[in-house]
């Protein structure tokens, strides 16, 4: 039961961390503030059929509880210093829930991310696994990403163990020639020492992040490695639970749908929210850029941007240069007068300040994304409504928002040059 005294006011948390820790997730996860260009509510309503049809087709991403890692399995997943190899929809989700773990005080343990080839990044990265003897967790749903492969290959050469292997289901006990390179090097490497998790086949990448590849960090860093993915399952069923519930996604929605743009800011007036928004990058970027039979292409570039630091570097663009854009500013929903930051009251009251002048001198569209608290649970609350935004505006353009056929060429580009 929670502390009457410790309530959400009309405002939100009077003690951020505290709600964190405990979150009520009977409320929606975020509250959104409308400004220039709101929808009609013909338009709500539109968009609140499209999600309901959505929730009961049920894409695999949304059959969540097909993704929760067997018990036993996860029991093998080493906890104790780690370290990633993956990139996009196999890194992006994790890191931003280790950010959230982190700042709602659930300790996570060591656990870093390595999505970089450049050897002044990885040679500081290698030193600090090698010094805290980090375990290798190597996440890659194709088992075929290159600078996965020769990453695995530099930690290998330098002793470290991969004990966890996360990628699509083997079929059966392949012979070595037929798997995917990443596989066959982690099991020649471990001897049969590492504990090897699959992603639903049905899954692609950036919507993996309630399977193993979210579970499995989270367990390494000591933390419940069921946090996202049980949020994301509650925060489903409260979607279906009626209109009412489904009323700030459906707005937020036929907002979007009602200003289409190049470009989609997402400006985070939270440095924790940065992470989420390189994750809500992919996922919209990969999901909605595309070339359609008839040759008109679509899509739009979604840039994060950090709080009051970037209405000194962007903001006169935003404001008086070409109208392209429309802005989503997101933060936490926090008591204004900034009473839950002690001696730092005055600054959690000017950053609040700060974000309501900038959304209120916007030329361009704008929206307000309040979310509920800082737990990993309203972060993966978060994501599953990116997710719903992201299949529904798919829909919306009749495209198909699975796979990501032009980042293949890319791909073919390395092989040919390597
Ligand atoms: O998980 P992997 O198969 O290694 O893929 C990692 C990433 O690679 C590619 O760049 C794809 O465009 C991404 O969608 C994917 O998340």
């Amino acid at each position: 039961m929670r502390d009457p005294k410790l309530q959400q006011s009309r405002f939100g948390s009077r003690t951020p961390w505290l709600d964190a820790a405990a979150p009520d997730e009977s409320r929606p996860p975020y509250r959104i503030e409308l400004g220039a260009g709101a929808p009609d509510e013909a338009a709500v309503a539109g968009c609140d059929r499209a999600i309901v049809e959505l929730l009961d087709a049920r894409p695999p991403w949304l059959d969540i509880e097909a993704g929760i890692v067997d018990e036993e399995q996860l029991r093998g997943v080493p906890v104790g210093p780690t370290l990633l190899l993956g990139f996009g929809g196999s890194a992006l989700g994790a890191r931003a829930a280790l950010e959230f773990a982190e700042v709602a005080e659930l300790r996570p343990g060591p656990l870093r991310v390595l999505d970089a080839v450049d050897p002044w990044v990885v040679g500081d990265t290698l030193d600090w696994a090698a010094a805290c003897n980090a375990k290798l967790m190597v996440v890659s749903k194709s088992g075929n990403t290159i600078e996965v492969l020769r990453l695995l290959d530099a930690c290998l050469s330098r002793g470290l163990e991969p004990l966890t292997l996360i990628s699509d289901p083997i079929a059966g006990p392949e012979r070595d020639a037929a798997l995917p390179p990443i596989v066959a090097r982690v099991r020649e490497a471990s001897a049969g020492q590492h504990v090897e998790l699959a992603i639903p086949a049905q899954v692609g990448g950036r919507w993996s992040v309630f399977t193993a590849v979210g579970q499995a960090p989270l367990k390494a860093a000591n933390v419940d490695p069921r946090l996202l993915t049980h949020a994301a399952i509650h925060e489903r069923d409260r979607l279906a639970s009626g209109a009412p519930a489904r009323e700030g996604l459906a707005r937020s929605l036929a907002w979007r749908l009602a200003n289409p743009a190049p470009y989609s800011i997402l400006w985070c007036y939270s440095e924790v929210l940065m992470h989420w928004g390189a994750w809500t990058q992919q996922l919209e970027c990969e999901s909605l850029g595309r070339e359609r039979d008839d040759g008109s292409r679509v899509g739009e570039l979604v840039c994060t941007l950090r709080g009051p630091a970037d209405q000194h570097s962007v903001a006169q663009l935003l404001l008086d240069g070409p109208a392209r854009g429309r802005v989503t500013f997101v933060d936490f929903d926090d008591d204004p007068a900034g009473s839950y930051a002690g001696d730092l009251a005055e600054l959690a009251r000017l950053r609040v300040i700060e974000r309501e002048a900038s959304a209120e001198s916007m030329t361009l569209p704008t929206r307000t994304l309040l979310a509920r608290d800082r737990s990993p649970a309203t972060l993966a609350a978060l994501m599953l409504h990116g997710m719903i935004e992201t299949a529904v505006t798919a829909e919306n353009w009749s495209i198909d928002p699975y796979g990501q056929p032009a980042v293949e060429k890319i791909k073919r580009g390395i092989r040919a040059r390597s």
